[in-house]
C-alpha cells in the first residue's frame, strides 16, 4: 500500500471512532442527567476502574495496552466535563463584590517609601499614603486581619522569574486576586553624594534585584549583600559610614538624595514585574478575563496531563503555571495556575467545581484582568 492509500485508510477509521465516541458521550449526557436526578458526584473512581481494567484485558497486546488505557482515560475526563457543565453550569454564582480602589482606606505594601511596590501601588491607587510592612508575610497578615483593604505583593519578574517568597505565603494565607499590575523596573546603583564607584565593594539589594544585575555585577565584582528589599538597602546606604551601595530605583534613588552611579544595570533592557492587588474577600471587577487557583494533585502517572486536559477541552488558555513545594518533607508541590475566562462563563463554574469536588486541596484565588 502507498501513503496515499494508508491515510485512507486511516481517516476511514478516524470517521468510525467518532461517530462511536459521540454517541458514547450522549450516553454520558443521559448518565449526567441520572446523577442530577440522583445527586451523585460526576466522578465515580470504582466505575472508571472497571472500565480501564476491561479494556486492558480486551487489548490483549502488552506493547498497546498503556496507550488504550491513556486512551480511555482521557475519554472518560473528556466524559467528566461534559457531565460537569450540564451538572454545574447553572450552579449559583460565587459570591463577590466590586473592588473599590478609589475609596480604599489603607493600602499595605512590603518596603518603604520608594519600594517597587510603591510605585505598583500608585498605578492602581494614584498618589496617597500607604501603610508599609517590613516583611511580604506582615502584608498577607495585615490584609487577613483587615487592618488594611488591599495589599500590593510582586509575584513575577520578566528577568528573575517567579517572586518564590510571595508563592509560598499565598499557599500559607487566606487572600484573592483582585488586580494585576505590570511595573517597568529600571535598576541603579546609588551610593552617599560624594562617592566613586571605584570606591565602591559591597552593594545591598532584594535578593530578585541582585539577580536580576548579574552581569553588572560579575563585571564590576561588587560583592552582593541580599536585604530585605530594594528601598531600604537604599536607606541603609544613606545612613551608613562605609563606602557601600544600593540597587535600588531612580526614583528611590532620588528621593533619598542618593548619587546614581550607574543606570539601567538589570541584564535584560526590557526588566518588568508583575504585582498583584490582594483582598481579604472575593472582589471581581467588569473586565476580569483570568482566574487564578492553586491545589495539588495526587502523585499518580499522568495526573498533571488529565488536569490540564480540563482546561484544554474547556478552551480556557492556561497563562501561567507554578509550582513550590508544599514544605512537609515530602517533594510534593503546591501548584498555582492562572488561566483564561470569567467566573461567571457556566464552563469555568463547571471547572472550578469539578477541582474542588476532586482535589484535597483546592482553592479558587480570585479573578483579574490580564495584562
Ligand atoms: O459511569 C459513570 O458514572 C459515568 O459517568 C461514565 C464515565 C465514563 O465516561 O465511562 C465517566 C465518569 C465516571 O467517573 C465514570 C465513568
Amino acid at each position: 500500500m502507498d501513503l496515499k492509500q494508508l491515510r485512507d485508510g486511516i481517516d476511514d477509521i478516524d470517521s468510525s471512532i467518532l461517530s462511536l465516541f459521540m454517541k458514547r458521550m450522549e450516553l454520558c449526557k443521559g448518565v449526567a442527567d441520572f446523577k442530577k436526578e440522583h445527586n451523585m458526584p460526576v466522578f465515580q473512581g470504582g466505575r472508571e476502574q472497571e472500565v480501564i481494567d476491561r479494556i486492558k484485558e480486551l487489548t490483549g497486546n502488552k506493547e498497546l495496552e498503556k496507550g488504550t488505557a491513556a486512551l480511555f482515560t482521557t475519554i472518560m475526563d473528556i466524559s467528566k466535563i461534559l457531565q460537569n457543565r450540564t451538572i454545574h453550569a447553572a450552579a449559583p454564582d460565587y459570591i463577590y463584590t466590586s473592588p473599590d480602589f478609589a475609596g480604599a482606606r489603607t493600602i499595605g505594601c512590603q518596603g518603604t517609601s520608594g519600594a517597587n511596590s510603591e510605585s505598583a501601588a500608585r498605578k492602581v491607587f494614584g498618589d496617597r499614603a500607604f501603610t508599609f510592612y517590613p516583611s511580604f508575610e506582615d502584608v498577607f497578615k495585615a490584609v487577613q486581619a483587615g487592618e488594611v483593604d488591599y495589599g500590593v505583593l510582586p509575584v513575577q519578574n520578566s528577568t528573575a522569574g517567579s517572586v518564590d517568597s510571595t508563592y509560598d505565603l499565598m499557599a500559607k494565607y487566606p487572600f484573592y486576586i483582585v488586580k494585576m499590575v505590570t511595573l517597568e523596573i529600571n535598576h541603579c546603583l546609588a551610593a552617599k553624594k560624594g562617592t566613586m564607584l571605584e570606591d565602591i565593594t559591597c552593594v545591598y539589594s532584594h535578593r530578585q534585584a541582585l539577580s536580576q544585575c548579574e552581569v553588572f555585577l560579575s563585571r564590576t565584582g561588587l560583592k552582593k549583600h541580599e536585604y530585605s528589599n530594594t528601598a531600604t538597602a537604599a536607606e541603609k546606604v544613606l545612613r551608613s559610614e562605609e563606602p557601600i551601595a544600593a540597587i535600588c530605583s531612580v526614583d528611590c534613588a532620588e528621593k533619598l538624595g542618593l548619587e546614581i552611579l550607574a543606570r539601567d544595570i538589570a541584564d535584560c533592557t526590557i526588566n518588568r514585574t508583575q504585582f498583584i492587588i490582594i483582598s481579604r474577600d472575593l472582589q471581581v471587577a467588569n473586565d476580569s478575563d483570568s482566574v487564578s487557583v492553586m491545589l495539588t494533585i495526587p502523585h499518580t502517572e499522568g495526573s498533571l496531563y488529565r488536569l490540564l486536559t480540563k482546561f484544554f477541552v474547556n478552551n480556557m488558555n492556561l497563562l501561567r503555571i507554578e509550582s513550590r513545594p508544599i514544605r512537609d518533607g515530602s517533594f510534593d508541590v503546591m501548584f498555582f495556575l492562572d488561566f483564561s475566562g470569567k467566573l461567571s462563563d457556566p464552563s469555568v463554574k463547571a471547572v472550578l467545581r469539578d477541582l474542588e469536588e476532586n482535589l484535597e486541596d483546592f482553592r479558587c484565588i480570585g479573578t483579574f484582568k490580564s495584562e
